[in-house]
């Protein structure tokens, strides 16, 4: 996950491959719930890992279930079987309001009937967001339920004992949330010594996460009886029985950005989107309907899709959304590339999500540009040829930044293309935490368009460690091109070739069996990471860097590592010769008697013993051989920054390149900055 204040993203220009989706969110928090609530073990596979599921499960251990993640495997639930572990509990539920929601009608139903008192709480954003219609139904079943704050929000507190009227219908609004209704079909199990009638007031929105709740109550052995979608019966007798095990679908709202890339961006091979199908339970998955009416070209399959690009641009939409609330959001990016204006309808719910969706996504489309119109529960998206360059606002909402990730691909419909900057993009963790690496995987972009930053200088003059904080600042990769030079003269060594036969060692370079995995380097099988910063190696890479053609053997090796989101590299000559077009190059020194005791230092504290003054002297005659070559020998390149670091901490001289890097990008000027 990228874990950083912004993440940029260059212009986008192809997507092609397989993506596996994360869990549903929507049906692993209702399937946490239900073997919480059951006797027995559940082996639950495939759990979305997220920030919703996290509070879920946080709340079921504190309650009593037993969880044990079986190794590389499912998740075993033992769940209290209905009868409560604990009388009393704080529950802190995040932003979850698939969490909040359930736990709160099931937590009432538990205190009524065997005691206890219960605090359900979470994010400011989560007391904001309404409850009111389930407080009411609930207190009309009989329990005692306090608003803590503002009456109709959370934080809430459920208490008990108290008498339950179960012979009236209870009754529950439907057109605010679905989800009201649901914690009423997941709770009123726990009590259903008799037939307990629902009744929805109201016309019921989000019909299809009701079919969901339906089907997985079904799997615990509770048979909902509806008529139409006004009332809904709880037989009498219903007790949450065990599956055994249940395996849960990938999650339809988060395919539809992959729907909508292979819509936008897949004109050669298809985007494989596994894990949702024809045979899902999610209504989510309707969004393909959407996008095929824009021109997307799909293959369905029982439990996978594949999307290609059919009409382009896109053809413009205007549709009901009330069956996709959620996917629905990428329809509004996807308007940008169509042929005219789209309308989004019935979409009033967007209102009291994680945030005001339809504010959110107006004003961040319009500061790409967009010119946009919207209404109490509708939007309307201009399709957009002349983009800006934005600082994407994502309110801490997972589907607004995922969504807008699909507007780096404005080169497709501009001669101007633009990046775009995602702002706090960790929060796509609530449902989707690898979402950007997932993306990544399976677009492309010109190489010209992924940014570098060059870091040469020096020996020790810190360049490797300024380029790792810089790198990890941005999120983007690390070339350590030294290691390369250095891996060649340690295999040359092994292969008995001397260091100054050029053509020898250059065939040597050529066909280097070389990984770098998780901060180590690889040579074949063999982890050479520590043999690679021996003093010895860092000699032998000097003399090998000095001939031509072994230069010319690694440099394609050295573009390859130029991948999205972007490149930090260091080296002698990254941004002389082998990235001349970086957008930032740093040229970085440091005094000979500071890198000498910088050095030192480093060795000492690996346990190697060393002396300074004959560390000073290897390290200047390291640096006149790698100043003195012919071959692209160490110097600034004419448009580099430079940076003496002599008197600097680390932090310093990151912040500096970070504000240098900050000009050098289009995102100026306080709107659109971070
Ligand atoms: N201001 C500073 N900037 C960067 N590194 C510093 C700074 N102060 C101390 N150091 C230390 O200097 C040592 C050498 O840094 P580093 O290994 O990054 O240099 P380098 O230029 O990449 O060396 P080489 O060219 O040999 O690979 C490290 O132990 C690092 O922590
Ligand atoms: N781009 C590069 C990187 C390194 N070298 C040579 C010169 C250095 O003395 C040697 C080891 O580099 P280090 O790991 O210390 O950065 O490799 C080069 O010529 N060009």
């Amino acid at each position: 996950m990228f874990k950083i204040p912004f993440l940029d993203l260059p212009p986008l220009r192809a997507a092609a491959g397989t993506v596996r989706l994360p869990g549903s969110k929507s049906i692993s928090n209702r399937v946490l719930l239900l073997a919480g609530l059951s006797e027995g073990q559940t082996l639950v596979h495939d759990l979305l890992d997220s920030d919703d599921t996290a509070v879920m499960l946080a709340s079921l251990k504190q309650l009593g279930c037993v969880l044990e993640q079986v190794e590389g495997g499912p998740l075993k639930v033992t769940g209290i079987g209905a009868k409560l572990q604990t009388n009393a509990a704080k529950l802190f539920l995040g932003n979850a309001g698939t969490a909040m929601r359930p736990l709160t009608a099931a937590l009432a139903l538990l205190a009524a009937t065997q005691g206890g008192e219960f605090e359900l709480s979470g994010v400011a954003r989560m007391h904001e967001r309404p409850i009111g219609d389930l407080v009411d139904a609930l207190r009309g079943l009989g329990c005692e339920v306090a608003c803590l704050g503002n009456e109709g929000y959370p934080p809430l507190r459920l208490s008990g004992p108290s008498e339950l009227k179960l012979s009236e219908p209870v009754r529950v609004r439907g057109d605010v949330s679905s989800q009201f209704l649901t914690a009423l079909l997941l709770a009123l199990p726990l009590v259903a010594e008799q037939d307990i009638h629902i009744d929805v007031v109201g016309e019921l929105i989000s019909k299809p996460y009701i079919h969901i709740t339906l089907e997985l109550l079904k799997r615990f052995g509770i048979e909902v009886k509806r008529e139409g979608w006004q009332r809904f019966t709880i037989p009498a007798g219903s007790r949450y029985r065990s599956p055994g095990e249940i395996h849960v679908e990938g999650d339809a709202s988060s395919a539809s950005y992959f729907v909508a890339l292979g819509a936008i961006a897949a004109t050669g091979q298809p985007i494989r989107i596994e894990g949702v199908g024809s045979a899902s339970l999610q209504g989510d998955v309707r969004f393909v309907e959407a996008a095929e009416a824009m021109g997307a070209v799909v293959r369905a399959e029982a439990n996978a899709v594949e999307v290609k690009r059919g009409a382009w641009p896109l053809r413009a939409l205007d549709l009901d959304c009330n069956h996709i609330p959620d996917a629905a959001m990428t329809l509004a990016v996807m308007a940008l590339y169509a042929d005219g204006p789209s309308t989004l309808r019935n979409i009033a719910s967007w209102r009291v999500k994680e945030t005001d969706r339809i504010v959110a996504m107006a004003t961040e489309l319009r500061k790409l540009g967009a010119q946009v119109e919207e209404g109490p529960d509708w939007l309307r998206v201009h399709p957009l040829r002349d983009w800006q360059p934005a600082a994407i606002h994502t309110y801490d909402d997972h589907r607004v930044a995922m969504c807008f990730s699909l507007a780096a691909f404005n080169g497709l419909v501009t001669a101007s293309p633009v990046p775009v900057r995602i702002l706090e993009p960790q929060c796509v963790a609530k449902t989707f935490p690898d979402y950007f690496e997932t993306l990544f995987e399976v677009v492309s972009a010109r190489p010209e368009d992924i940014p570098v930053i060059t870091i040469d200088g020096p020996t020790a003059s810190g360049k490797g460690t300024l380029a790792d904080v810089v790198a990890h600042e941005l999120g983007y990769i690390v070339l350590d091109s030294g290691a390369l030079y250095r891996a060649t003269g340690l295999a040359a060594r092994r292969a008995g070739v001397e260091l100054d036969e050029a053509e020898a060692v250059a065939a040597i370079a050529a066909k280097l069996d070389l990984h770098f995995a998780k901060g180590r380097v690889w040579l074949g099988d063999e982890d050479i990471t520590d043999a690679l910063r021996e003093e010895a190696s860092g000699l032998a890479a000097s003399q090998v860097a000095a001939h031509a053609p072994v230069r010319a053997a690694l440099n394609q090796l050295q573009l390859d590592f130029r991948c999205l989101p972007g490149l930090v590299a260091d080296g002698r000559d990254m941004g002389s010769m082998v990235f001349p077009d970086a957008p930032l190059k740093v040229f970085l020194t440091a005094s000979a008697a500071t890198r000498a005791e910088r050095r030192h230092k480093q060795l000492i504290s690996k346990g190697i013993p060393a002396n300074i003054a004959g560390l000073r002297e290897d390290l200047e005659a390291r640096d006149a051989r790698d100043k003195g070559r012919t071959a692209s020998p160490l110097q600034a390149a004419a448009d580099a920054r430079r940076l003496d670091n002599s008197a600097q901490t680390i932090e310093e001289s990151r912040d500096l390149v970070l504000s240098w890097w900050a000009e050098a990008r289009p995102f100026k000027g306080s709107a659109l900055s971070h």
